[in-house]
């Protein structure tokens, strides 16, 4: 088996998450792995990054779309924007949409480390963090997407409505979601080695 191609992608402003992505990368080879650190591209001005007092930016090379595929696991290091992604690392992602609509990246595998200036913002920023990671809309695109009948399920997940009452039962539309999650899960479990 080959070993996995992993991608740390990072924003920074001020140097703390190229501090953590490089301990990451390091955390990564001592367990005997390797891994590249890219960087999504700077979309503020250089006048606004001064009045900001962010210093120079590591050399790490500019990650783009197209670099994604060629990897099989990201850890992706965000700083934390009112509890959410900073503007440029929704820019990057807003410009993946080919490999959206594919559904490229699905059954990849990620993690992610976080800089926040308060306590209370670090467990909160993953999880603002997670949708941009869910990759449901790979193998039932053309089911959730149906507006021709009610159903439930979305990008995180096969679902179905029950009603108030609990009469209606999963409709053959849902109990294909679950089917192809239930594919699409096994995929994936099914290739992961446990002791
Ligand atoms: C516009 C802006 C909004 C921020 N919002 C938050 C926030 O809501 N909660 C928080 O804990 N830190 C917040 N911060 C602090 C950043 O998270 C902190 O600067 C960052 O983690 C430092 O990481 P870096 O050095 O890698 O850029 C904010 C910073 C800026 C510039």
């Amino acid at each position: 088996m080959s070993s996995p191609r992993v991608a740390i992608i990072i924003y920074s402003m001020y140097g703390h998450i190229a501090k953590l992505a490089m301990a990451e990368k390091a955390g990564i080879e001592k367990a005997g792995g390797k891994a590249d650190i890219l960087q999504v591209p700077e979309t503020l001005a250089k006048e606004v990054l001064d009045k900001m007092n962010a210093p120079a930016k590591s050399d790490f090379p500019i990650a783009t779309p197209d670099d994604l595929p060629n990897y099989d696991a990201y850890l992706f290091g965000v700083p934390t924007r009112y509890g959410n992604f900073p503007a440029q690392w929704k820019a990057f992602w807003d410009a993946t949409g080919q490999l959206w609509v594919a559904g490229s990246l699905a059954g990849k595998y990620a993690g992610m480390f976080v800089s926040t200036a308060s306590l209370g913002a670090c467990p909160h920023s993953p999880i603002t963090g997670l949708s941009s990671f869910l990759s449901g809309y790979a193998h039932a695109f053309d089911l959730q997407n149906n507006l021709e009948e009610v159903h439930g399920g979305s990008p995180w997940g096969a679902g179905t409505i029950a009603g108030g009452t609990g009469a209606r039962q999963p409709s053959e539309l849902e109990l294909e979601c679950a089917k192809r999650q239930g594919t699409a899960f096994w995929n994936i479990v099914s290739k992961v080695k446990f002791d």
